[in-house]
């Protein structure tokens, strides 16, 4: 029968096509009266459903053919004019609309990655890009952060000796560590990629959610101060209007973007019309997206707030955690042995999730660590999720 038929020819194909942790315990926790500070889900209570709501009525009756017909594969024009003109050195023939980052990283993957080839990425990185990699087979080099990211000597060594194919960076509170890399470390990072002409894959999801102060440019505006063309950049409307909408764009050199356009052509031929019009429609004026995206940051620093005193009232002392300036995520780090997976077994006995640190760590590391979300956490669940995930972690370290 097929199972048998699949199972004897095609299971060393899919050997890399493994599940996302993140997106496993989701399913898990949709249970009530269970607690979870797994997935980095943006606020609900903050997504803009009303003018949702009206934007959308307002395009399918104006333009409803087109909104509803097929559409060219890189994307709606204003929109991809939109994102270029916040980019600098770029136009909308180096924007390419797709439907989320996560689709981004698999593109980028299925043009850039061979069997065997060499993959940089930060120790830890986001799960999620691993999960996209690894279909086409690369090798990691893991490269480790220290407090605001990368470490310039461990990464030139790196360079130096693998000359991997591309190098994955989150300058901007990366998933799951929450650092926020400094100028001066962004500034040499992009010289060093292009003195070893290493292509930057650069992840900014989280670029708007700074608690306080101003945004520091890119490395792709770094790149393109230095002359451009080694910086690919993904960003993504998931956190600051709604991920359900799966609108996020590629920007990057125009060649690397025609060949993206051509992967998508094979992947799902464009991203939904309607949401790309919506989206445009939203962030079009100007004065309601910078109010809406200040909402926001509010709202995150107040639960992170919440979190970072829940911690220090429920955790074992031996407990690190980072304390983050802006993005979702706590990330904390057990004494060396406590293992987070046993952890999050004992956790799921009190009806509370978070994800275990290990699937983030290409390099297997990490079984002492762990990442926190309260960017859809209620005051209440947050107290209540961090008692029980106290009551756990104690009885695992052996204290009363
Ligand atoms: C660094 C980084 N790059 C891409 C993504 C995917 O965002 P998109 O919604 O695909 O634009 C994300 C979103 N990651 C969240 C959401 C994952 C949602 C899920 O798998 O349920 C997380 O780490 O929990 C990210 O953090």
């Amino acid at each position: 029968n097929l199972e048998s038929y699949y199972q004897s020819r095609f299971a060393a194909r899919t050997r890399r096509i493994q599940a996302s942790t993140i997106r496993e315990i989701l399913k898990l926790t949709q249970e009530p009266g269970f607690i979870s500070f797994a997935g980095g889900l943006p606020a609900a209570d903050l997504f803009p459903t009303q003018r949702i709501a009206e934007a959308t009525q307002r395009i399918l009756l104006e333009h409803g053919p087109q909104a509803l017909q097929y559409s060219t594969t890189e994307g709606y024009p204003p929109l991809r004019e939109w994102i270029a003109s916040r980019m600098p050195g770029a136009s909308p023939e180096n924007v390419q609309i797709v439907s989320g980052s996560q689709q981004g990283l698999d593109l980028f993957g299925k043009v850039f990655i061979d069997p065997g080839s060499k993959v940089l990425v930060e120790a830890p990185t986001y799960l999620g890009a691993l999960s996209a990699f690894n279909p086409y087979e690369p090798r990691y080099i893991s490269v480790s952060m220290d407090e605001e990211g990368l470490r310039l000597d461990e990464l030139e060594a790196a360079l130096e000796a693998h000359r991997p194919r591309f190098m994955y960076v989150l300058p901007t509170f990366q998933n799951p560590s929450g650092r926020l890399m400094g100028l001066e470390r962004r500034k040499a990072i992009v010289e060093l990629a292009r003195k070893y002409q290493t292509p930057i894959l650069e992840d900014d999801a989280y670029a708007e959610l700074y608690f306080s102060g101003q945004p520091l440019p890119t490395l792709y505006a770094l790149d393109q101060a230095l002359g451009g063309g080694n910086v690919v950049y993904l960003s993504t409307t998931s956190k600051t209007l709604a991920p359900g909408l799966r609108v996020a764009w590629v920007v990057g050199p125009k060649p690397v973007i025609q060949k993206i356009v051509y992967a998508k052509q094979g992947a799902d031929l464009h991203s939904p019309t309607l949401n790309q019009m919506l989206v445009y429609e939203l962030v079009r004026d100007e004065g309601w997206y910078r109010a809406q995206i200040e909402r926001i940051r509010q709202a995150y620093q107040t639960r992170c707030n919440w979190m970072l005193s829940a911690l220090q009232k429920y955790m074992p002392e031996d407990m690190g955690w980072i304390v983050p300036q802006g993005g979702m995520f706590f990330w904390l780090t057990a004494p060396e042995g406590l293992d987070s997976l046993e952890l999050l077994k004992q956790a799921i006995e009190e009806k509370m999730a978070f994800v275990p640190g290990q699937p983030f760590f290409a390099d297997g590391s990490g079984k002492n660590t762990l990442r926190l979300s309260y960017s859809s956490a209620t005051r209440e669940q947050i107290e209540e999720g961090l008692r029980r995930l106290g009551r756990a972690a104690h009885r695992m370290l052996g204290r009363a």
